[in-house]
């Protein structure tokens, strides 16, 4: 079924499962969930090879608060989701994966952001429409305090607005789109623009 016919659901649980076979998200790491309403989203439990999950491993989250019903935990960073969710009332779906590109990037950039400019593949990102453009990926120092770590993003957001995501340092990539189906193009034009970063510094670096 293409895409777009397909229940939101069940559109993220095939995203999941893409993002097993690129090996973007090894052992239990990332994390995936879905806007249902201005009030909740779906989110995977905590825990689980996303590359194998299916429906029944996610819950339902209120946005405001962060509870779940039925006493089941939710991903350890859900506190990340909900900002970007309250944040942005058009994104529908958030991708976090732990590739070894975002992570082995997020620390040879010491400063905070990386910036793509110059590559066509730019183009990928909604909105953008020259490689001549600036895109700006914010990282920020990781941390085990979720609600720490997400107020220094929403800080962050108010000096330097988040368009597409962002890393955490020596962790991963959050990213999201309007949808799951541009959530996923967004991973993969930033997978992409993250590999060519590492491989240029690496060869500029000779
Ligand atoms: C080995 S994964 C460490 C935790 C993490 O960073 C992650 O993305 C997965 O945590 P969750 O609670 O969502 O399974
Ligand atoms: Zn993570």
């Amino acid at each position: 079924m293409p895409i777009e016919q397909q229940p939101p659901l069940d559109a993220l649980v095939a995203a999941c499962h893409w993002i097993g076979t690129k090996g973007w998200c090894p052992a239990t790491g990332g994390n995936m969930s879905v806007r249902l309403s201005g009030q909740h989203c779906l989110i995977t439990e905590s825990g689980h090879d996303k590359g194998s999950i299916s429906a029944e491993h996610f819950l339902t989250v209120n946005l405001q608060s962060g509870e779940v019903d039925g006493g089941r935990i939710p991903s350890a960073e859900t506190g990340l989701h909900t900002l970007v969710y309250s944040l942005f009332p058009t994104v529908g779906a958030i991708l976090h994966t732990h590739s070894v590109n975002a992570t082995v990037l997020s620390r040879v950039e010491k400063s905070n952001a990386v910036i793509l400019e110059g590559y066509e593949m730019q183009k990928s990102l909604g909105g953008q429409r020259s490689h001549l453009d600036r895109v700006i990926i914010p990282i920020f120092d990781n941390s085990q305090d979720i609600p720490a770590l997400a107020s220094r993003v929403a800080d962050s957001h108010a000096t330097v607005p988040l368009q597409y995501g962002f890393l955490v340092r020596g962790h991963g990539l959050y990213c999201w789109g309007r949808d799951v189906k541009e959530a996923r193009r967004h991973l993969e034009g930033l997978e992409f623009l993250f590999q060519c970063e590492l491989q240029l510094r690496l060869l500029e670096a000779k």
